[in-house]
């Protein structure tokens, strides 16, 4: 036997003997599983037949309680969670290994790789090392040769004398391939060439060396990460998730405690299975949008951010268009961050005005002692909760003085001929009015509202100019003032003003919600403006953070590399650090070197494209619309048959998307992705461009690229975003002209 076949026997006999134990194991788990379930259902029968069902009595209630909290322990040892994680195991139990010597030993060690530890407690041996144990961390860096990885006690080295990868499906060893330098070779190359499904998937079998430093980063509070279009930032922060919950199983790190910010509800459906499938319970997901609606509980919140977008690709030619653009960067910006601190300063210095408190003839406070107790706020608090707890104050000293007061009023009420018989009825209700009146004469500068503080910033006149002295404007900050000043006078709270409304409540209110969360995922990060990601800190104060974006991606802004200085600034964590990732996994070569000449000059980036070959992008162009849609329903029909899973037509806008998707789905299966809805991101699907974000599709049609629809530098990064969803084919249709940006 040469030691080719000798090597392949000994691996399918560690096959073998690896199942033999997941079989095992399946086999105890089930019978234990069975147990508990039995345990349970006796547990409630007992309940139910010793127990009153409908009662008054108190006695009775404690024993009902008694027996609820033995059935609520059963049900927490009842987690299926271990047999899931087995099952998945005898699908496909490691799919890397390596041969490891440490510094100091002679023995070694084969390292089997796959989704979850695998080790027969009685005799200690270990099967399989989970992707996210400290060593596992070598077949992710390290080539044959000189190898090293953290541990708990410090740096372990070593020797790497094999690295070797498997492809194990349904049980059964199809191959397995030895590699040296890195894994990007053809198990990439075949994950990648596959068809996308409708739920994002896993990666851990080809995790890149890059990818990998990010994903078990433990050394900052803040991790900031460039990455171009499809180099795998939704997926590395996944998997940074799941190895963080890992890791965090002695520091109870917990999926409660993590949140993912997400660009939109379509974009937070087609994730949801990524954790998951690496055996992890899911984490928060949450847009912006909702952290407002919440935040504001009914108050404003009309407009999402799809129909702000709308609403600015709409008005691109309409007189207006451009103020609204400059209003969105003006109120997400630092600058207007400052606006705001100094409003509220100026608020609590000039506005406020306090009264000198009497009550029964006594002064119970000076209007000065309350600005001196107000103002002289040393531990921060923030302003309503330093109001309240003067007014508590104020209560305290006002309450044993009632007493007084309702003798005082009996004695003038006597004095009253009308109301003899009537003196201590009639004392008390006066007493009470006046208690009243006195509770209302607090209240009236104990409330400070953020609405009203915001309209109080766009309603007198000259005070966001003056608020704003030393600090640049934008030109025409005036118009920028009037037209907020019409909107809220009629009602209309735009999507800008949500932040800085947000911003004023939370530092007026305070926030005591979210303090569980210690870990926070901003994905798209470049959507957010400056006054959002202050929002964050203010919510998420004892987090850290992931934030993973692309510049080149962004749409109503333009960005470049120093807003991560600014993200930097803003969080001002001791520890952070910004790595970047040149390198797109998502599309073909052809596709990638088509997308990057979309971006404008200035923009260039450093990119380098996965060497996977396609066909070149097409550009169609087509005499009518009834031509363009029937060749488009061609083109649906001919990738379906080839076997493509998904495919979209991209529309610029929403509106553009309903007229398309009316008339193409007279002729073909296709699925219209609306923000709310719950569709799945399968088989043919017209989208609007920007909620496209993040997504991908096997086949990407991007509808009408003429050089009405496609002029701006807007419809440029638009159609950038559209064009980096493809996978394998990108086909672009226009009629009449083509669009100068392509
Ligand atoms: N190491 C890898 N192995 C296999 N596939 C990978 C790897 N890295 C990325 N991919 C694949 O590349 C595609 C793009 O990944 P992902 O969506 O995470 O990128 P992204 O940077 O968030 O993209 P975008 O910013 O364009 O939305 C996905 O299909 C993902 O599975």
């Amino acid at each position: 036997m040469d030691s080719k076949q000798k090597s392949h026997q000994e691996e399918m006999e560690y096959l073998k003997k690896t199942l033999a134990f997941i079989n095992h194991e399946i086999e105890k788990e089930e019978c234990s599983l069975a147990e508990k379930k039995s345990d349970l259902i006796a547990a409630r029968k007992e309940m139910y037949e010793n127990t009153v069902h409908v009662s008054t009595d108190f006695e009775s209630l404690i024993d009902v309680n008694l027996y609820l909290s033995q059935v609520h322990n059963q049900i927490s040892t009842f987690n299926p969670l271990h047999l899931k994680k087995l099952n998945k195991m005898k699908n496909s139990p490691y799919f890397g290994r390596f041969d490891f010597i440490e510094q100091g030993y002679s023995e070694k060690e084969r390292i089997y790789i796959g989704l979850h530890n695998l080790m027969d407690k009685n005799t200690g041996e270990a099967y399989v090392y989970d992707w996210r144990a400290p060593i596992s961390s070598v077949f992710y860096r390290f080539e044959p040769g000189k190898a090293t990885y953290d541990t708990p006690t410090g740096i372990s080295q070593g020797d790497v004398s094999l690295k070797r990868q498997y492809l194990i499906r349904n049980s059964e060893l199809k191959y397995y391939f030895d590699c040296s330098v890195r894994i990007t070779d053809d198990i990439l190359q075949e994950v990648l060439s596959r068809n996308t499904s409708a739920k994002m998937k896993h990666i851990i079998e080809t995790i890149q060396k890059e990818q990998d430093v990010i994903i078990r980063d433990k050394d900052h509070e803040l991790l900031i990460v460039q990455g171009v279009a499809g180099g795998g930032k939704t997926s590395i922060a996944l998997h940074r998730i799941a190895f963080l919950l890992y890791e965090g199983l002695d520091s109870k790190l917990q999926s409660n405690d993590v949140i993912i910010i997400s660009p939109n509800t379509v974009f937070s459906r087609y994730i949801s299975s990524v954790l998951p499938e690496l055996g992890e319970e899911n984490v928060r997901q949450c847009i912006f949008d909702e952290l407002v609606f919440d935040a504001f509980k009914g108050r404003f919140g009309e407009e999402t951010r799809d129909m702000q977008l709308e609403t600015l690709i709409h008005s691109r030619t309409k007189t207006g268009g451009d103020l609204r653009h400059q209003s969105i960067a003006f109120k997400g910006s630092k600058i207007f961050k400052q606006i705001l601190d100094r409003l509220l300063w100026y608020y609590a210095h000039r506005i406020i005005v306090f009264d000198d408190i009497y009550y029964n003839g006594e002064i119970l406070a000076t209007r000065q002692e309350l600005k001196t107790r107000f103002l002289n706020n040393e531990m921060g608090i923030p302003m309503a909760k330093q109001l309240k707890r003067i007014e508590s104050k104020l209560l305290e000293t006002f309450h044993p003085l009632q007493k007084k007061r309702l003798q005082r009023l009996e004695k003038i009420v006597e004095n009253h001929k009308e109301h003899e018989l009537e003196i201590k009825s009639f004392s008390r209700l006066l007493a009470i009015k006046q208690a009243k009146a006195f509770r209302e004469r607090i209240q009236k500068f104990m409330l400070v509202d953020y609405g009203q503080l915001y309209e109080l910033l766009f309603n007198s006149p000259g005070l966001l100019v003056k608020l704003a002295h030393g600090l640049e404007l934008p030109e025409n900050i005036e118009e920028i003032v009037s037209s907020t000043r019409q909107n809220l006078r009629s009602g209309q709270v735009h999507y800008e003003d949500y932040t800085p409304l947000l911003y004023l409540k939370l530092k007026i209110e305070g926030n005591d919600l979210f303090s569980e969360i210690k870990h926070v995922v901003i994905d798209e990060a470049q959507d957010y403006f400056p006054l959002q990601y202050e929002v964050f800190k203010l919510l998420y104060k004892n987090a850290a953070y992931t934030v993973l974006g692309d510049i080149h991606q962004t749409m109503e802004k333009t960005m470049d590399r120093s807003v991560y200085d600014d993200i930097c600034e803003i969080f001002n964590k001791p520890k952070s650090a910004k790595l970047s990732l040149d390198k797109g996994y998502r599309s073909t070569y052809e596709i990638n070197t088509f997308t990057q000449k979309l971006l404008s000059e200035g923009g260039k980036q450093n990119y380098c494209s996965i060497e996977r070959h396609g066909e070149e992008p097409l550009v169609l162009y087509q005499e009518t619309r009834e031509s363009m849609d029937k060749a488009i329903i061609e083109e649906i029909a001919k990738y379906t048959e080839q076997g493509y899973e998904s495919i979209a037509v991209i529309c610029k806008t929403q509106a553009e998307a309903e007229k398309v998707y009316c008339r193409l789905q007279k002729s073909v299966q296709i699925t219209q992705i609306k923000p709310q809805g719950g569709e799945v991101i399968k088989g043919a699907v017209v989208i609007p461009s920007y909620m496209a974000k993040g997504l991908e599709f096997d086949v990407v049609i991007v509808y009408d690229v003429n050089k009405e629809n496609y002029a701006s530098d807007f419809d440029k990064k638009l159609l950038y975003i559209a064009c980096t969803r493809a996978l394998h084919r990108l086909i672009i249709y226009y009629q009449g002209a083509r669009s100068p940006l392509i």
